[in-house]
């Protein structure tokens, strides 16, 4: 099948391997010149995915023509607050006949909306579809075994993109929860900013444990408010995912928030972690829609707070330590005569 890539930082880069691997005709495209011409000299993405070889087969280009003619797939792989400038930018050259996968985690911080929704309204001619899950582009670009999930509204695209990325180190799960894929995938990064917190502050296990799981509490509730399904939240877009953002050394989000917890500002946790940072883009957006959906999110409250207000990391973690007792449970009530 013929593949248009858009986007060719670490992610784009491992997909272009895996999806090379797969006997597909791969076109990679970018915004910035300088970075197609070191893949298509070097053949490899040297500052952001060092060690990982591409095939010679692959096309590098900036023209966004080329990378959209006779595309059966096109793989969107900018950072989310690009999204809509790069559909915009491609949406001239797409036909009905294209489908266009969306393998980018984040919320649009205006409109509130879901990657697959900005590419729809800007792209409404295409079919549009998910991919998201646990994947590190570190480990997928060497080969390293890795499940994900595919999801969109029809069973055709849906298979259509499980099929054009399954191998035998690469598992594909379908799925018809788009909005749940996608919100497990975008929120996850806010919560793991606050791992990375706890990690810089010296927090142990137990305090990360907490935060994954209470996170992921935090996503459910939000997450089956606007019609996400619960199994998806417990699946790899959900759980899975948390727990690789929160553990991994590989994790952008986490080492973002491991500075801040440190005492950097998060420009400055930005700037050394040289690579997108989506928690940062999308904690605003996930408080807004929880105000908006009229959920608790605390933790995400937190990550706000210390993002663009003035708290510090201490006082944060101490402010979810010492909020109002609670119940961990939210639909059984106590059984008082019975005790
Ligand atoms: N890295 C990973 O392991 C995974 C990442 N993702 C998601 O994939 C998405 C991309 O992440 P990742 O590849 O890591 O990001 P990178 O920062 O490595 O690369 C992003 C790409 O977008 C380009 N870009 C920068 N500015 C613009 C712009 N204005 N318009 C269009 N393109 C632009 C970058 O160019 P330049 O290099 O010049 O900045 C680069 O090619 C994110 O949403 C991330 O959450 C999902 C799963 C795994
Ligand atoms: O989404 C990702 C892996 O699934 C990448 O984000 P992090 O690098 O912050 O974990």
């Amino acid at each position: 099948m013929k593949i248009g890539i858009l986007g060719a930082g670490s992610w784009g880069t491992a997909l272009t391997v895996l999806l090379s691997d797969n006997g597909h005709d791969i076109t990679v495209w970018s915004v910035d010149e300088k970075e197609i011409e070191m893949l298509d000299t070097k053949r490899e993405h040297l500052t952001k995915l060092p060690g990982v070889k591409l095939p010679d087969s692959v096309r590098f280009t900036t023209d966004e023509q080329e990378v959209c003619k006779d595309a059966e797939l096109l793989v969107m792989v900018v950072p989310s607050p690009f999204i809509r400038s790069t559909a915009k930018r491609v949406a001239p050259y797409i036909t009905g006949a294209q489908t266009i996968v969306n393998v980018s985690k984040g919320i649009e911080d205006e409109s509130l909306k879901t990657l697959t929704e900005v590419i729809h309204e800007e792209i409404p001619q295409c079919k549009v579809g998910v991919l998201s899950g646990p994947s590190h582009a570190e480990e997928v670009g060497k080969r390293m075994p890795t499940t994900v999930v595919a999801g969109a509204k029809d069973e055709k695209t849906a298979l259509m993109i499980q099929d054009a990325f399954m191998n035998d180190y690469f598992r594909v799960y379908a799925s018809p929860d788009v909005i749940g894929i996608e919100l497990g995938g975008a929120l996850k990064n806010v919560i793991a900013l606050a791992a990375g917190v706890g990690d810089g502050l010296g927090c142990g296990d137990n305090a990360k444990a907490a935060i994954i799981t209470r996170g992921i509490a935090e996503i459910i509730r939000l997450g089956t408010a606007m019609g996400g399904e619960l199994e998806t939240f417990a699946g790899l877009s959900g759980i899975g995912d948390l727990i690789v953002t929160c553990e991994s050394k590989h994790s952008r989000n986490r080492k973002a928030g491991f500075l801040m917890g440190q005492g950097k500002t998060y420009k400055e946790a930005m700037d050394e972690v040289q690579m997108v940072v989506e928690g940062v883009y999308s904690a605003k957006a996930a408080y807004k829609l929880s105000q908006k959906y009229g959920v608790e999110m605390p933790i995400v409250s937190v990550v706000n707070r210390l993002l663009f207000e003035d708290l510090n990391a201490e006082e944060g973690m101490k402010m979810l330590l010492t909020r109002n007792r609670t119940s961990e449970s939210t639909r059984l009530a106590w059984d008082n005569e019975q005790a």
